[in-house]
């Protein structure tokens, strides 16, 4: 159970439900040359987690929600082709207390509860800026005997 929940959240091709930074910035030190063109120091440039999690050439079939390709023995990610918590010298120090956190609140939520969508066509809702926040999601909720 736990380990699905891991899943799921890792699997976030079920945009933007589990994306909830968008982007993160990096400041070039020295001119580079990216995506065949060159940028001068101290350009601005934000990196789209998005773009990067649901780009073929890194995942197969990345619009398709699929928990289950973490199973697979020894599938890994292409080197930094996951990065819900960035990358490099800067990755997010959080993301093992996050990975608890959820994993934690959902084990407890669904212990207690069954939950379901309201309405499984409904568009979900939500407002993006720098991160993904969702705004509008009917569910209901009932105890477990
Ligand atoms: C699901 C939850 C979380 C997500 C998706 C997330 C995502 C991210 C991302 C994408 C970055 C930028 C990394 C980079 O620039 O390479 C970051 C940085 C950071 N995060 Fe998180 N984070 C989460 C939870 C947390 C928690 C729980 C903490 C603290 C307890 C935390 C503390 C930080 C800090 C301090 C940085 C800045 C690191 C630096 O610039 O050196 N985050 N996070």
């Amino acid at each position: 159970m736990l380990d699905k929940i891991d899943r799921v959240f890792k699997d976030d091709k079920t945009r933007p439900i589990t994306e909830i930074v968008n982007t993160f910035p990096r400041c070039l030190e020295k001119p580079e040359e990216i995506a065949g063109y060159k940028w001068p120091a101290n350009t601005h440039v934000r990196i789209s987690i998005d773009a990067i999690h649901h780009n073929n050439e890194y995942w197969e079939d990345p619009e398709n929600f699929n928990p289950d390709r973490w199973m697979v023995e020894g599938f890994e990610p292409k080197k930094n082709s996951f990065i819900t918590f960035g990358g490099g010298l800067r990755v997010c120090p959080g993301r093992k207390l996050a990975m608890v956190e959820l994993v934690s609140l959902m084990a407890l939520l669904f212990r207690k509860y069954e939950i379901d969508l309201a309405n499984k066509e409904a568009p979900l809702k939500t407002v993006s800026a720098l991160i993904t926040a969702c705004t509008e999601l009917s569910i209901e909720i009932r105890k477990r005997n």
